[in-house]
């Protein structure tokens, strides 16, 4: 058998069947009932490793491709985050220093402002001096704050329970603002009991009382509440002694405190609240990189290539995962040290392992949250905003809830439902969230502002993991209810773990059930099928039975069908028939609802059958929309069938798929390539793919490349190849692994002559042992490669046949020349009209006379050919000359029987 290896030197270099097991195919041809070939998998395992070794190669290569990418995700990203949180905490301290060495002088503010106890000051005892003071006290805090204090009617009765707001009240005696404000808590702010006010020259003495209570959350109680009152009433007294009170006396008070020598060391006070936010940053870098660049790929339809070449999804999904996982562990490495390069107390005083294991965690975690989101996108521009979106959310978290003990703690308080951790712990960043919060209650350092020293936390040790954190260390809850029970810090790395598997599992399991944009997907239960396991019970294939099947699929009627295609539909059922491909009505339709039939659903491929021996090259033509790229797709697994199945090489398009695509090759109709993979490496890749021994790469890739006239480019990126190039290396790219049967859809678009024929000598000659199906929109190409052209219309196949077949049946015959003297043309078209008279006379000008031939004149013209060829008419007008001076007979085209297709 010839498996076409091509060489530089004779375009063919055949290969034995020995060396052909050991790649991935052996073929026998179609001499079984079934026609079936046995295809060896160089061991699952193997294949495996080998597919996983080459995907990550060319990982490699895109990311140190892309290295200014791949740094900003590892290197910058992190330095970058860790530089910035480095310049807020700096800035802080300094500003720490700043207020420790030359505190800020603040003026004492307002007076009364309060509105909101029911009585703001009450006085005694309620005499005319007394009132005087008060009512100059009032008048000040009005032009000071624009707070209007009114002296009200005075009280007696202790049960006087205020219904609006009170200024300033008179009372009896200290007695009554005692027993008052003792039976009615918080109900008024202050008192004011004079207890010696003589007119001058006088001592003033006073007393305030004060509400500790209403004023329990104010910093600073004396200095903005009791003392601004006491400036008032001081500046009232002074304005009543002085008996003048158009011109008050106003003081102007301000407050400094001490200078007092700065803390020898700082706290960490930023990176304990924020790190974990600038942390969070860090990672989400490579978070988006992984989602553009899977949904990029997916968009691109370059999975779907690799898929058709042979690529197992869960190589595809693990090559990703270790070449993410390998940035990962940089970044965290990196981050890790420079945290500890900067100083931070939470690297400082943390188990290093802890830290380290804790960041690979949280990123492994993110790069598969990112690989589950990639399921459900289909355009990168969605998932990067689905990504951005989350990103979002987790800065939230970061800097709203984790920043903050009290809240981020919360979580686990008995007041907060159950179901609402649970959810929070699928997202990998509240789980890094809180482990952060964790390192950073035992790790930062706090400042005892009566020492003004810093006192360091006890440190994270490995063992901490295991341990709650002690009380001493969380947040002062107030309120029992709510205080929470927090779990131990090692919770989150189970939880982090967790994340990864789950989304793992989940990103492989929904990438299979989730119709793919041709309508591809997995039975929601295929994993409990034997069959996805590679097991198959024993049965001998019944090609009859399939074949009954298949008939039943038929979803129309064939009653004016061509007599070829009719032909070839009984052939297509016939079970005695040999062949290679069987195809038996076949039909795609394109629904506009998925669940109801519509008129305008659309019948792309309608009962297609067809059957086609080994070596041989199948052109499929028609016009745009004729359902040639659908058929191809169908038999390439792209897209399922609607109706009908087909027989490659005896495995089911339905049901063998993974087989077939071992014995297939592809050039799709749109180049799918990877614009910054050279050529020499797009071979490389499949080849691996397709499992081609290491040992026989080299040597494939000069002579595919040389093949198609690449080697020049074979190092330049794919992405900078005109059009023609592509699509030459698409073309080398679906005979790697030498297929038994490869599609190629219009696989000479956009190539100059010179190169168009230099793939056609390659396809000719390639063809040998295989079978080749090609769609053309190029007559020349369909007549120079197919041995079986098929023409297409509105899905069906309506002419079927060799080229000569299809000139002859559809072309409009031959057409004929003469030359003659002009005044002999008469006579020559009697002779002509009474040897053939079906001829149609096309054109007569000046004795040159052009007739068509049609299909009805062909028995009359072997004589006719021969009575020209003897031509032993004279002329009557030039003596001695013949009558026919020149004559010519030429067929039609196949491009004429096309159109008149
Ligand atoms: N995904 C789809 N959804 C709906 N209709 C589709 C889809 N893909 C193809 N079709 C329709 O199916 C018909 C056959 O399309 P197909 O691409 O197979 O034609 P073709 O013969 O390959 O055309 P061309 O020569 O332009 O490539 C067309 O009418 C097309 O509009």
């Amino acid at each position: 058998m010839d498996n076409g290896y091509l060489s530089p030197n004779n375009g063919i270099n055949t290969q034995s069947e020995s060396e052909l097991s050991s790649t991935s195919v052996v073929g026998s041809t179609d001499k079984t009932a079934a026609q079936q070939i046995t295809i060896h998998s160089t061991g699952g395992f193997l294949l495996f490793f080998r597919q996983l070794w080459i995907m990550i190669r060319r990982n490699f290569i895109l990311q140190k491709r892309y290295y200014k990418s791949t740094l900003s995700q590892i290197l910058i990203g992190p330095i970058i985050f860790l530089l910035l949180l480095y310049i807020l905490q700096q800035a802080d301290n300094n500003q720490i220093l700043k207020s420790n060495l030359h505190p800020t002088a603040y003026p004492l503010l307002g007076g009364r402002t309060a509105s909101d106890p029911c009585i703001n000051l009450m006085y005694t005892p309620d005499d005319q001096t007394s009132r005087t003071i008060m009512q100059a006290f009032a008048d000040n805090n009005f032009k000071r704050t624009g707070y209007k204090l009114n002296i009200e009617t005075p009280i007696t009765s202790l049960d006087f329970i205020p219904t609006s707001k009170l200024g300033i009240v008179p009372v009896t005696n200290a007695d009554f603002i005692y027993n008052y404000t003792l039976n009615h808590p918080n109900v008024t702010m202050f008192g004011i009991e004079f207890s010696t006010v003589q007119g001058p020259p006088v001592n003033y003495r006073y007393q305030v009382w004060f509400n500790s209570t209403l004023m329990a959350n104010s910093s600073d109680v004396f200095g903005e509440q009791v003392l601004a009152l006491q400036r008032g009433i001081d500046e009232a007294i002074v304005t009543f002694a002085s008996n003048d009170p158009q011109n008050p006396a106003t003081f102007d008070i301000k407050l400094k405190d001490w200078p007092k020598v700065p803390p020898s060391q700082l706290s960490d006070q930023i990176v304990t609240s924020f790190g974990a936010v600038f942390f969070f940053c860090a990672e989400m870098i490579i978070f988006i990189s992984v989602l553009n660049t899977i949904v990029t790929e997916k968009e691109q339809k370059l999975v779907d290539s690799l898929v058709m070449m042979g690529l197992k999804t869960e190589v595809y999904w693990l090559s990703y995962f270790i070449s993410n996982a390998w940035l990962v562990v940089i970044c965290s490495l990196i981050t890790c040290t420079f945290g500890l390069a900067f100083q931070f107390f939470v690297f400082k005083n943390a188990n290093f392992a802890v830290l380290f294991i804790t960041f690979i965690l949280f990123g492994l975690a993110m790069v598969s949250f990112a690989f589950f989101i990639t399921t459900f996108c289909r355009r990168a521009r969605v998932a990067v905003l689905v990504g951005i979106f989350i990103f979002i959310i987790g800065l939230i978290f970061q800097s709203f809830v984790f920043s903050n003990s009290f809240v981020g703690y919360i979580w686990w308080s008995q007041s907060v439902d159950k179901i609402g951790w649970i959810i929070l712990m699928f997202l990998p960043f509240f789980n890094f969230g809180k482990l952060y919060l964790d390192l950073s209650m035992l790790t930062s350092g706090k400042l005892d502002r009566l020492t003004q020293t810093v006192v360091p936390g006890p440190g994270f040790s490995w063992n901490d993991l295991y341990n709650t954190i002690p009380d001493t260390y969380l947040p002062t809850y107030s309120d029992s209810n709510i205080r929470p029970s927090v779990p131990p810090p090692i919770q989150s790395w189970y939880f982090l773990l967790m994340n990864i598997g789950f989304y793992c599992i989940f990103t492989w399991y929904l990438d299979k059930i989730i119709p793919d944009e041709f309508g591809n997907y997995k039975n929601p239960f295929f994993f409990l099928t034997p069959g996805y396991y590679g097991i198959k019970f024993k049965k001998t294939f019944d090609l009859q039975a399939w074949i009954n099947r298949a008939q039943k699929a038929s979803i129309g009627k064939h009653t004016e069908e061509d007599e070829d295609v009719a032909r070839e539909r009984i052939l297509a059922f016939d079970s005695t028939h040999e062949c290679v491909v069987r195809i038996c009505n076949l039909s795609k339709i394109y629904r506009k609802n998925l669940l109801i039939k519509s008129v305008f659903d659309k019948i792309a491929v309608n009962d297609l059958c067809l059957t086609l021996k080994e070596g041989k090259c199948l052109a499929l033509l028609g016009q745009n929309g004729a359902g040639k790229s659908t058929s191809m797709n169908i038999l390439s697994g792209l897209t399922p069938a609607t109706n009908g199945d087909a027989l490659l090489y005896g495995y089911s398009v339905r049901d063998d798929m993974s087989k077939i695509r071992k014995i297939m090759g592809v050039c799709p109709q749109h180049d799918i390539l990877f614009n910054d993979l050279t050529a020499k490496e797009h071979i490389e890749l499949y080849a691996g793919i397709k499992n081609i021994p290491s040992a026989e790469i080299a040597k494939l890739v000069e002579e595919r490349l040389a093949a198609v006239r690449l080697t020049k480019v074979a190092d330049k990126p794919a992405g900078s190849y005109s059009g023609g190039m592509k699509r030459r290396l698409s073309m080398v790219i679906s005979t790697i692994g030498d297929p038994k049967i490869i599609f190629m859809d219009e696989p000479t678009t956009g190539m100059d002559p010179v190169n168009r024929r230099h793939v056609w000598s390659f396809i000719e000659k390639f063809k040998q042992g295989r079978i080749i199906i090609l769609t053309t929109h190029s007559m020349e190409e369909a007549d120079v490669l197919g041995d079986r052209i098929c023409v297409m219309a509105h899905g069906r196949l309506c002419a079927l046949g060799n080229s000569m077949r299809i000139k002859n049946k559809f072309g409009a015959g031959y057409r004929v020349s003469l030359v003659t003297h002009p005044n002999d043309s008469q006579r020559l078209k009697e002779l002509v009209e009474a040897q053939v008279p079906d001829a149609k006379l096309e054109d007569d000008s000046a004795g040159s006379l052009i007739y068509e031939l049609p299909l009805s004149a062909l028995p009359a013209l072997p004589s006719f050919i021969q009575w020209l060829e003897e031509n032993e008419e004279m002329s009557n007008s030039e003596p001695g000359k013949k009558l026919v001076k020149a004559w010519g007979v030429s067929q039609k085209s196949l491009e004429e029987a096309f159109l008149r297709l």
